[in-house]
């Protein structure tokens, strides 16, 4: 078994309703959902003309490799009849994978850790919540000290 850490956020629709069921769609597809943080309201990154954000991050456990678990990602998104109106825009659901133990690779498909999650209070706020002491495996720095370096 594997652990592995996922963002969730929701910006369209009903935000909290959208969390919340891809957390019960990940549960019934075996992917075992052992803590969530709270959920962070927040002010949308990259393209700002957009409404505020509904960000979570969870804590998995899974025997899934990081490939399938991406998949069952993308399956989850598709089976909310994911929206998305223009890149790094609006979305009714958006799962990312940004960790995986300590897994570091970087293929089309999949990049591990998420190459941009030290960039992003969104990830990093909620990842506050449950793993301040969690460590990036390429940057060797927890999530405490990218959070505070983020907010200099
Ligand atoms: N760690 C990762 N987590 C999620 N998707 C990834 C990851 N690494 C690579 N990808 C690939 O990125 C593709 C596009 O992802 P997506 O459409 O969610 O991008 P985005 O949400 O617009 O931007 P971003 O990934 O920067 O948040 C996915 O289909 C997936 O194959
Ligand atoms: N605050 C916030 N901003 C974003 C988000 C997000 O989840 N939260 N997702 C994006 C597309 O991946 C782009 N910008």
């Amino acid at each position: 078994m594997a652990i592995a850490y996922v963002a969730l956020g929701s910006n369209l629709g009903d935000k909290k309703k959208n969390l919340q069921r891809a957390l019960m769609l990940l549960m019934q597809q075996g992917v075992d959902v052992l803590q969530v943080s709270g959920y962070f309201a927040t002010e949308p990154y990259g393209v700002t003309d957009q409404p505020q954000f509904l960000n979570a991050v969870c804590k998995v456990r899974t025997n899934l490799e990081p490939v399938a678990l991406l998949r069952t990602l993308l399956a989850t998104e598709l089976a909310m009849g994911r929206v998305r109106l223009r890149h790094w825009g609006e979305r009714n659901i958006d799962l990312d994978l940004l960790l995986y133990e300590n897994v570091v690779m970087q293929t089309p498909e999949l990049t591990l850790p998420h190459p941009d999650m030290q960039n992003r209070d969104f990830v990093l706020l909620p990842l506050l919540d449950i793993a301040p002491e969690l460590e990036h495996p390429l940057l060797h720095k927890t999530v405490r000290e990218m959070a505070a370096e983020l907010n200099k």
